[in-house]
C-alpha cells in the first residue's frame, strides 16, 4: 500500500518511535490523526508537524487506548506501549490489550465484506520477541501475545475477501524514552540493568528514531506479502521472518509455526 494520500490512526505519537513513524509517513504523503496520553507533548508535537507537513494533515486527540475507540482510517498502527514490570496489569492492558482492542475496532472497521474499503493494521510489537529477557517478563508475554495475535489473524481464509493486512512491526534497540526510563536505577522498573546492558552490546549500536522509522517504510513495499512479522536489523538487512521450533540439539526436525 502507497501511504500517499492515505488516512491514518497511530496511537502513543507525541514522542519516541511512534511520532517518527508519523514523520515518516508524512513525508509520504499521508494524513495522520494520532493520539497519546501526554497532552502537552501531543500538543507541541502536533504544533511541529502541522509546521513541516501542514496544518490539514497531522491532528493530535488526547486519548488513553486503554479506554478508547476511534474513527475512520486506512492505515492503523497501534504502537503505544510501555516498559514497567512494576505495574504488570498496566503493561498487559496497554501493550497486549489494547492493541488487541484498536486491531480489532480497525479490523470491525475496514473490512470490505462489510462495507468498508481494505486497510493494513501494523502493531508495534519488538525485536525483542527473538530473545528471552529475564528481567521484564510481563512485556514479553504482551509482545510474544501480540505476534501470536497478529499471525493467527493474517492466517485466516477471509482475509483476502476483507481487504485487510497485517503486520507486527519488530524493531530493534532505539534511542526513545522507554528506554531512557527504563535505565533509570531509581525507578525499580528493571531489575537487572546489567543485563540490559549485556543485551545492548549483542545486538550492537542501539538505533535513533529516524533510523527506525525509514525502516519502517519498507513495510509498504510489499503490500502483498502474507508475511506477518517485519524484523528491523540494524544492518539494513530489515525483513520478514517466520517462527520456528527447533530441536534442542540443533537445527534437525524443524516445525515452522507461521
Ligand atoms: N525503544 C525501543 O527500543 C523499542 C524497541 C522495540 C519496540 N518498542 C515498542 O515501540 C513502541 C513505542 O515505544 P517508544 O520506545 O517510542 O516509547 P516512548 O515511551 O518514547 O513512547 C511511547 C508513547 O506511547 C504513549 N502511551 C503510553 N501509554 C499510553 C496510553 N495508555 N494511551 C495512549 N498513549 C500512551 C506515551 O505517552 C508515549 O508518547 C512501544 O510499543 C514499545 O514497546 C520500543
Ligand atoms: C530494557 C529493555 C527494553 C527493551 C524494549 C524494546 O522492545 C527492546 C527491543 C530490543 C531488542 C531488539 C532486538 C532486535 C533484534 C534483531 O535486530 C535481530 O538482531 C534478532 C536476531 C535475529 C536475526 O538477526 O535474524
Amino acid at each position: 500500500m502507497d501511504p500517499c494520500g492515505k488516512g491514518v490512526f497511530l496511537t502513543g505519537g507525541a514522542r519516541g518511535i511512534g511520532r517518527g513513524l508519523m514523520e515518516a509517513l508524512l513525508s509520504k504523503g499521508a494524513k495522520v490523526m494520532f493520539c497519546d496520553v501526554r497532552v502537552e507533548t501531543g500538543k507541541a508535537t502536533e504544533a511541529e508537524l502541522q509546521q513541516k507537513f501542514g496544518a490539514d494533515n497531522v491532528f493530535f486527540r488526547e486519548c488513553d487506548v486503554t479506554d478508547s475507540g476511534f474513527g475512520a482510517v486506512d492505515i492503523c498502527v497501534n504502537n503505544a506501549g510501555i516498559l514497567d514490570e512494576s505495574n504488570w496489569e498496566k503493561t498487559i492492558e496497554v501493550n497486549l490489550t489494547a492493541q488487541i482492542r484498536g486491531s480489532q475496532l480497525a479490523l470491525d472497521h475496514m473490512r470490505r465484506d462489510r462495507g468498508g474499503r481494505g486497510g493494513l493494521i501494523i502493531n508495534t510489537v519488538s525485536g525483542i520477541v527473538a530473545l528471552s529477557v529475564h528481567f521484564c517478563p510481563v512485556y514479553m508475554a504482551t509482545k510474544h501475545g501480540m505476534i501470536g495475535f497478529m499471525t493467527s489473524w493474517a492466517k485466516n481464509p477471509k482475509m483476502k475477501d476483507m481487504g485487510v493486512r497485517w503486520r507486527c512491526f519488530c524493531p530493534a534497540l532505539t534511542d526513545t524514552d522507554l528506554l531512557k526510563e527504563a535505565n533509570d536505577a531509581d525507578s525499580g522498573k528493571v531489575e537487572d540493568f546489567n543485563a540490559y546492558q549485556a543485551l545492548c552490546s549483542v545486538e550492537g549500536a542501539v538505533m535513533s528514531v529516524d533510523e527506525t522509522a525509514q525502516e519502517f517504510l519498507k513495510l509498504f513495499q510489499d503490500q502483498d506479502s502474507d508475511d506477518a512479522i517485519f524484523l528491523v536489523r540494524h544492518n539494513g538487512a530489515s525483513g520478514y521472518v517466520r517462527r520456528q521450533l527447533v530441536d534442542s540439539d540443533g537445527v534437525s526436525n524443524i516445525v515452522t509455526v507461521d
